[in-house]
C-alpha cells in the first residue's frame, strides 16, 4: 500500500519534472525560432518567456505595466516578436512598426480581416458571435457592418441626428454652467452627454428629464452625482456582468438570485434588457428618426433562409454600439480637456480660432456647418487622437492564410496584436512625439500635414486601426469631439484649481483613461 504521504510525494515530483520539462521546452525553442516554412522567410523571434510565469505575471499587472514589458521585448527581438500569454493559449504576434502594420492591415487585409474565435475584452459580450466586433470574417459580419455603416453612421445618417447632438450638448453645457466658478470631476459628466448621445442613436429616444436629472439643474450636486452613477454604473458594470457570470457561474441566470457582488451586477445587466426592450418598441410607434435598433429589426439574413435577428442578437449589437462608442470618445474628450489646461497657449490659440468665427454670435453655440472652418480645431482633436490613443492595443486579429510581411512570415492561424500606441508615437514619423503639438497637423506647417486615419497610403497612427476591421464609428467619434470641444472653450475657461498640476499618469479600464480623473474649474467666458 502506498501511504498518503508518499503518494503526495510522488505528485509532487510528478508536477516538478513535468514543469521541468515544460521550461525546457519553451527555453529551446524560445531562442531559436522555428525553420520557416516557406524557404527564405522565417517565423519572427520569440520572447523568452516561461509561458507559466507569464500568465501569472500578466494576470497580475495592469496593462500598463504590460505595455512596458511589450516595449522592452521590443527593444530585444525589434518590431515584430512573438509571445506566449499563457500555456494555453495560441502564441500571438506582436507588430509595433507603422511600415509592418501596414503591410500587415493594408496590403494584406483580407488576410488578416478575420478575430481569433475569443477576443479579449469583449469576448463574453456574445456567445454565439453576433456582433460586429467579435464575428469571424465572412456574411454575418459583413451584413452587420455593412448595416451599421450604411443605415446609421453613414454622414447623410449621422445628419439626421443634429437635433440630438444639439439636446446633448446643451444639456452639457447648461449642467456645467451650473457648476462655473467650481471645480468639477468632468469624466461622469462627459460619459453621461455621450452616452444620452449614443443611445438616442441605438433606440431612437431620449433619455428625458425623468432619466437623466443632470438636465433638470435642480439637484444638489450630490443628488445628481448619485443618479449619474447608477445610470453609468448600469451601462459600464453589464460589461463586468455577463464576464462575471459566464466565468463563475456558468452563464446561468437562475442561479445568480442571492445578494452578492456579482448577483447585483447581473440584476442590473437583467434591468438593461428591460430598458432596450422597452427602447424598441418604442422608438417604432413614436415614430423617431430611423434608428440603429430599427435598422437592426429590418435585417433579414440571406444565407439563414432569409431570417432576422434574435432578440438576443439584437441586444448584443446594441450593448456593442453603446461600449464601442461611449467610453472611447469620453476617454478621448476628457484627455483633450486635460492638455487644454495643461497648455494654456494651445486653450488660448483655440478661443482665437472660435472668437474669429463666430464674431458677434457669441451667444450661439458652434454649429456642425463652422466645424469645417476650424482647422486649428481639427489639429487639437488629431493630436489628442495620436498622443492618447483610448485603446493602446486595438483588438486583436488572426490570419487565414499564410501571409509574409517584410522578410517574416505570419502563418496561417497566427493572433496578431498591433501596438497603436507604439506606431503613433513613433520617433521615425513624429518629432518629439510625447509632446502635445497639434501644429503637427496644420496644413502646411509640418511634414505631417496630411495624415490619412484611414492608413491606406501609409500608416502614421493607428488610433482606429486600419484595414477591413478598422473603426466604422470614427468619423461619428471625431464629429463628437470636435462639436464638443468647441463648445465647452468657447462657453467656460478651463483650468486647474490654484495651485493643482494636471496629472497626465495613465491607467488601464476598458480603455487607457487618466489615472487621476481631471478636475476642472470651469469660469464662464460671458454673464449668461
Ligand atoms: C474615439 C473613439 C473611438 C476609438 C478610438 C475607436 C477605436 C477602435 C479600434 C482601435 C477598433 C479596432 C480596429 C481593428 O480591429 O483594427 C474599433 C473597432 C470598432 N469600433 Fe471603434 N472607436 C471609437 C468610436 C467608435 C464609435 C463611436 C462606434 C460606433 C458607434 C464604434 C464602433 C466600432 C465597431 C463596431 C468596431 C468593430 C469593427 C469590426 O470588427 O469590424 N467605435 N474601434
Amino acid at each position: 500500500m502506498v501511504s498518503a504521504s508518499t503518494f503526495s510525494l510522488l505528485l509532487v515530483s510528478l508536477l516538478l519534472v513535468s514543469l521541468s520539462l515544460l521550461f525546457l521546452k519553451h527555453f529551446l525553442l524560445s531562442n531559436h525560432p522555428k525553420k520557416p516554412s516557406r524557404s527564405n522567410f522565417l517565423l519572427p523571434p520569440t520572447a523568452s518567456f516561461l509561458p507559466i510565469f507569464t500568465h501569472i505575471f500578466f494576470h497580475r499587472r495592469s496593462v500598463l505595466e504590460i505595455a512596458g514589458i511589450l516595449r522592452h521585448f521590443h527593444s530585444l527581438h525589434g518590431p515584430i516578436f512573438i509571445l506566449r500569454l499563457s500555456p494555453f493559449s495560441h502564441p500571438s504576434f506582436f507588430i509595433s512598426d507603422a511600415s509592418l502594420c501596414h503591410s500587415a492591415l493594408i496590403q494584406h487585409s483580407a488576410a488578416l480581416a478575420d478575430r481569433p474565435p475569443s477576443v479579449e475584452p469583449v469576448r463574453f459580450l456574445s456567445a454565439d458571435n453576433c456582433n460586429i466586433s467579435t464575428a469571424p470574417y465572412g456574411s454575418l459580419w459583413r451584413l452587420l457592418r455593412r448595416n451599421l455603416s450604411a443605415e446609421t453612421l453613414h454622414p447623410s445618417r449621422i445628419l439626421l441626428f443634429a437635433p440630438a447632438r444639439r439636446w446633448a450638448l446643451c444639456g452639457l453645457l447648461e449642467y456645467l454652467h451650473c457648476q462655473s466658478g467650481h471645480t468639477v470631476a468632468v469624466r461622469e459628466i462627459f460619459q453621461q452627454a455621450i452616452f444620452s448621445l449614443l443611445l438616442f442613436m441605438c433606440f431612437g429616444k431620449k433619455l428625458g428629464e425623468k432619466e437623466i436629472p443632470l438636465f433638470r439643474g435642480l439637484m444638489s450636486t450630490k443628488e445628481i452625482d448619485e443618479q449619474m452613477i447608477s445610470v453609468q454604473n448600469k451601462y459600464s458594470l453589464y460589461f463586468v456582468g455577463i464576464k462575471m457570470c459566464a466565468t463563475f457561474m456558468g452563464n446561468s441566470t437562475s442561479r445568480c438570485s442571492a445578494a452578492s457582488p456579482k448577483i447585483r451586477i447581473l440584476s442590473i445587466s437583467n434591468e438593461m434588457e428591460g430598458i432596450h426592450f422597452t427602447f424598441c418598441s418604442e422608438g417604432k410607434q413614436m415614430g423617431f428618426e430611423y434608428c440603429y435598433v430599427d435598422s437592426l429589426l429590418d435585417i433579414k439574413h440571406p444565407e439563414n433562409g432569409g431570417r432576422g435577428l434574435t432578440d438576443d442578437e439584437i441586444v448584443n449589437l446594441c450593448h456593442e454600439f453603446l461600449i464601442a462608442g461611449v467610453d472611447t470618445t469620453t476617454t478621448e474628450l476628457e484627455w483633450i480637456m486635460a492638455e487644454l489646461m495643461k497648455n494654456p497657449g494651445i486653450q488660448s490659440k483655440l478661443l482665437l480660432e472660435i472668437e474669429s468665427l463666430i464674431g458677434s454670435r457669441e451667444e450661439e453655440n458652434i454649429m456642425e456647418d463652422d466645424l469645417q472652418r476650424m482647422p486649428y480645431l481639427k489639429a487639437v482633436i488629431m493630436e489628442s487622437l495620436r498622443r492618447h490613443p483610448p485603446a493602446y492595443f486595438g483588438l486583436p486579429h488572426s490570419v487565414t492564410e499564410d501571409v509574409i510581411i517584410e522578410k517574416f512570415l505570419l502563418p496561417k492561424g497566427a493572433k496578431v496584436r498591433f501596438s497603436v500606441a507604439d506606431v503613433n508615437w513613433d520617433k521615425k514619423n513624429w518629432e518629439e512625439p510625447m509632446l502635445f503639438r497639434p501644429e503637427r497637423f496644420m496644413v502646411g506647417t509640418d511634414r505631417n500635414d496630411e495624415v490619412d486615419l484611414t492608413g491606406i497610403k501609409e500608416i502614421k497612427m493607428l488610433t482606429f486601426g486600419a484595414g477591413r476591421r478598422m473603426c466604422p464609428g470614427y468619423v461619428l467619434a471625431i464629429l463628437h469631439l470636435e462639436l464638443f470641444v468647441a463648445n465647452l472653450v468657447k462657453e467656460f475657461l478651463w483650468k486647474p484649481e490654484r495651485g493643482e498640476e494636471v496629472d497626465l499618469s495613465e491607467k488601464l479600464e476598458l480603455t487607457t483613461i487618466m489615472k487621476n480623473p481631471l478636475q476642472a474649474k470651469i469660469i464662464p467666458r460671458r454673464k449668461k
